[in-house]
């Protein structure tokens, strides 16, 4: 568990992180959103120790990421892919890590096989790898502690295809026996995906956050029926409100048991019955934060 309680982080006049507060849950992913220049990374600092916080606290596990014993044993971080050592292999970054953390050097091997990195690759200095080598390498570094906590900034940036297809499927599995994640992404499809709450920050602050299910929810639905005059005339006086569905049948304001009801009482059959159905994240994102973006839009 991260808890984040009026986490501030104010640069001279600029706030740049401003009164946040949330949770991060243990057996489950959290995507965290938000425009360039949000404060997404500059809060994730903030919960590992690498930026001092102006006010507010930032505990995993109950306890400030400095007063964790052995901090890469409880939380797996991934910040910056390109601040590994690039003189150093990729070997040996993580056999220092393992030497570091006190981990078994076998598990550097394990790991590397785990991300896809082949023993040659694992031989070639970081300077010379590419952005998804390198972001395939901080993952071993993150995963090498065994931690119950993993604070990923973009893990999947510069992974092809089928490395951001593995990265879903890893942190499924982290999260479903009991693992703690924080991720943020630009790649709203895959923050959709992947995610199973949300906490969406603009200009320092949260504009929405809760489970991605209750925040892509649409309230309303969407019915057909043998007589939609009649149906749209007893929901109405059921202050219902309606309108023509662009597919044919009524768009209403209601959940479908509501109108269910409603069409059982007025003795109207129905042919169809379905909540609305969202437009995913990608519009909610824009609905979001439109006001906080540098095009300032919504889509
Ligand atoms: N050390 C610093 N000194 C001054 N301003 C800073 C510093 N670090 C970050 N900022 C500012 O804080 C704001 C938030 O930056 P941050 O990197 O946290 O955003 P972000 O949401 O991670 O953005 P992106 O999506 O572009 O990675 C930006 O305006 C940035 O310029």
């Amino acid at each position: 568990m991260i808890t984040v309680e009026r986490l501030t982080k104010r640069y001279g006049t600029f706030t740049a992180v401003d009164d946040l507060t949330f949770e991060v849950k243990p057996g489950r992913v959290t995507g965290f959103l938000g425009p360039n220049g949000a404060g997404k990374s500059t809060a994730m600092r903030m919960m590992v120790g690498l930026t001092t916080p102006t006010s507010g606290t930032a505990r995993i596990g109950g306890k400030p990421y400095g007063a964790l014993p052995n901090p890469g044993r409880h939380v797996g971080v991934l910040l910056d892919a390109g601040a590994q050592h690039p003189g150093r292999t990729g070997r040996e970054v993580l056999n220092l890590g393992a030497l570091m953390m006190g981990v078994d050097r076998k598990r550097v091997d394990e790991l590397l096989d785990v991300v896809g990195l082949t023993s040659n690759e694992a031989g070639r200095r970081v300077r010379n790898y590419s952005l998804g080598m390198r972001q395939r390498l901080g993952i071993a570094g993150a995963l090498l502690g065994d931690p119950q906590v993993l604070v990923l900034d973009e893990p999947v940036n510069g992974l092809d295809p089928a490395g951001i297809r593995w990265m879903r499927s890893l942190l499924a599995s982290f999260a479903a026996e009991g693992g703690t994640v924080l991720l943020s992404s630009h790649l709203l499809m895959e923050m959709e995906a992947v995610s199973d709450d949300l906490v969406v920050i603009g200009h320092g602050r949260i504009v929405a956050q809760g489970a991605k299910e209750d925040l892509l929810a649409v309230p309303g639905s969407v019915v057909s029926s043998t007589d939609d005059a009649a149906l749209a005339h007893a929901l109405t006086r059921a202050e219902i409100e309606v309108a023509p569905h662009a597919s044919g049948g009524l768009s209403t304001s209601a959940k479908p048991d509501a109108v269910g009801q409603v069409a059982l009482a007025a003795g109207i059959a129905l042919t169809r019955l379905t909540a609305a159905q969202s437009n995913g994240l990608e519009d909610l994102f824009f609905e979001l934060t439109a006001s906080t973006s540098r095009e300032g839009v919504a889509a």
